[in-house]
């Protein structure tokens, strides 16, 4: 908490009035960057204990501004487990977010599809997530100020932003699949028996975010959306060895659909 709040202090210096929705862009979708009229765009190191990105396709600052009317907060590039920080330092920049007033959360990532019927660039509204991380941030004391010990996780995603983002979709005419996001440690991919495994339990798509972040705003209440870009099939129907350009570069240009989704749900 007193870290956060130094990072709080720094930013309420900066800004005077903080917007109350969020948007985390995943690998490749910094695009949505472009769409916002930038008030302030303040890198991740001037911020008293934000960690460092070390991924490739993800920028490295917090952005302010506004998205078709609405003042948004955009975190441009994020931070995984994988990457060697812990779970506090993965959702740091979530507990900020909630002290500095952030009511809703719209998460975005890429993900390699499970559901044989999704095709690569395929945008799917995750509708429940399952973890196969080996930890998650709540682990510890509970920090009360932040929520409660045991938080419910039964609907991790709101419901009605849900409802909405299929009805934008139709009315946008962009094929919107839905479906379970699993969420690995990484940054190993996934054996052919880890994929049929994957399947079984229930995922329509992996990954190696978001499962935290959700986590992280379900125990302070916070409201959120999570949509994935599929980047990759799992396993690939003609043999194609998987690459996080390849990735970054897919997730480029879903990302122009998925602006448009996004610009309509808020
Ligand atoms: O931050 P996201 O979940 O979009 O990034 C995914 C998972 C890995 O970081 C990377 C693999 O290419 O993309
Ligand atoms: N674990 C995992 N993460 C990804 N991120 C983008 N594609 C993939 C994938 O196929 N597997």
């Amino acid at each position: 908490m007193i870290k956060e709040q130094a990072a709080v202090d720094f930013l309420k210096s900066q800004i005077i009035e903080f917007p109350e929705t969020a948007i985390i862009l995943g690998s490749g979708l910094g695009g949505l960057v472009d769409e916002i009229d930038i008030e302030k765009r303040i890198p991740y190191s001037e911020i008293p204990h934000f960690p460092v990105v070390t991924v490739e396709g993800h920028g490295g600052d917090l952005i302010f501004g506004d998205l078709e009317g609405v003042a948004v907060l955009a975190m441009n590039g994020r931070f995984h487990y994988y990457e060697g920080y812990d779970m506090a330092d993965v959702v740091f920049p979530l507990r900020v977010m909630k002290l500095i007033g952030i009511k809703r959360l719209v998460i975005t990532n890429a993900a390699g599809g499970l559901n044989e019927d999704f095709e690569v660039g395929d945008l799917m509204l995750i509708e429940d997530m399952i973890s196969l991380l080996p930890e998650n941030p709540l682990r510890g004391k509970n920090s009360e100020e932040f929520g409660p010990r045991f938080p419910d996780m039964s609907e991790p995603f709101d419901l009605d932003w849900l409802e909405k983002a299929k009805s934008a979709a139709i009315r946008l005419g962009v094929k919107l699949r839905t479906g379970t996001y699993i969420g690995l440690q990484g940054p190993k991919l996934e054996t052919k028996a880890e994929i049929r495994y994957c399947r079984i339990i229930g995922g329509d798509a992996v990954g190696m975010s978001t499962v935290p972040e959700v986590i992280a705003v379900n125990h302070m209440g916070l409201k959120v959306l999570g949509i994935s870009v599929i980047t990759n099939e799992s396993i690939p129907k003609v043999a194609k060895e998987f690459t996080h350009a390849d990735v970054v570069a897919t997730a480029n240009k879903a990302g122009k659909k998925l602006v448009e989704l996004v610009k309509n749900i808020l």
